[in-house]
């Protein structure tokens, strides 16, 4: 797969939130975006998915021209491309197995989404996701009784019922803490790895880009000013996406992840359930 952004912007105004961005992403992947608040990660995301509509450039994605699509197409990509937000968009007082069922809103007539009529092959498919994601013990409770992590990974599963190419995830972890980031974090790289579907991920912490990624865009008032491996994020690169003076530190942008250790087995037991 290929996705292809081309001299992309968007202004809001007279202000450019993103300007003339050029990026080639190809193949599965883990992608991460990060830059300070404002940068334009948000917006790139959403003009991808055409939440909001760029107003200049192209995005292609194998061969197709994602901004002209309209009707049923567009919202073919939109099922093709999910996406995950911070505060996770659940319907909170419905059930989880209801809303990772959601996902299928797009593919199907409105009639049957207004009266729920899922089929039985439907359900059995969103409780497998959520046992794979280590939650199907909750899928009977309402959205709003789990933990922020626990939503989170409800809202991935609501994604993975789109079966999508790519999962456009937008600052996925920003409202959590760092034992439940990394719980969501260990989801999102496991589906990427094993479907072999493309993530970009917009991180607010630099550890997470590190540790997550196999490729890294800084932005920086709009424009793309670093992309690379991770290991090639260096303090000093660091420094000249987030605009810092020599007084930035490392800390200022990183979570407590690392803290905890690598403490890999116990993040794949609570995925584990
Ligand atoms: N709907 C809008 N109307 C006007 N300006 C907007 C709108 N959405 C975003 N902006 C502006 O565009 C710029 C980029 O915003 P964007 O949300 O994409 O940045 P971000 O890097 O995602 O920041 P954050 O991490 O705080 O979400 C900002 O200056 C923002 O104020």
């Amino acid at each position: 797969m290929k996705l292809e952004l081309r001299n992309v912007s968007k202004f809001f105004g007279q202000k450019a939130a993103v300007e003339t961005v050029s990026l080639t992403l190809e193949g599965p992947g883990f992608v991460g975006v990060i830059g300070r608040s404002g940068a334009g990660k948000s917006t790139l995301l959403r003009m991808i998915n055409r939440l909001g509509d760029a107003t200049t450039g192209n995005v292609m994605f194998d061969g197709t021209d994602v901004l002209s699509l309209k009707g049923r197409e567009k919202r073919q990509w939109q099922t093709n491309c999910a996406m995950v937000f911070q505060q996770f968009n659940l319907v909170a007082r419905m059930d989880v197995v209801s809303n990772v069922l959601h996902g299928l809103l797009g593919q199907r007539s409105t009639l049957s989404s207004l009266l729920n009529l899922w089929s039985a092959a439907d359900i059995r498919r969103a409780l497998e996701i959520l046992e794979r994601l280590g939650i199907a013990e909750q899928a009977t409770k309402r959205a709003e009784a789990l933990s922020g992590g626990q939503q989170q990974r409800v809202a991935i599963a609501r994604a993975l019922m789109q079966d999508p190419q790519i999962i456009l995830a937008d600052e996925p972890i920003a409202s959590l803490d760092p034992m439940n980031a990394q719980v969501v974090m260990d989801a999102l790289k496991r589906i990427q790895v094993e479907d072999g579907r493309m993530v970009v991920a917009n991180l607010h912490t630099l550890d997470t880009a590190r540790r997550y990624c196999d490729r890294v865009i800084g932005m920086r008032d709009g424009r793309v000013v670093f992309d690379g491996r991770p290991d090639q994020l260096t303090t000093g690169v660091a420094r000249d996406i987030y605009g810092a003076d020599a007084s930035f530190s490392e800390s200022a942008t990183s979570t407590a992840i690392e803290a905890l250790g690598d403490d890999r087995e116990y993040a794949a037991a609570m995925l584990d359930g």
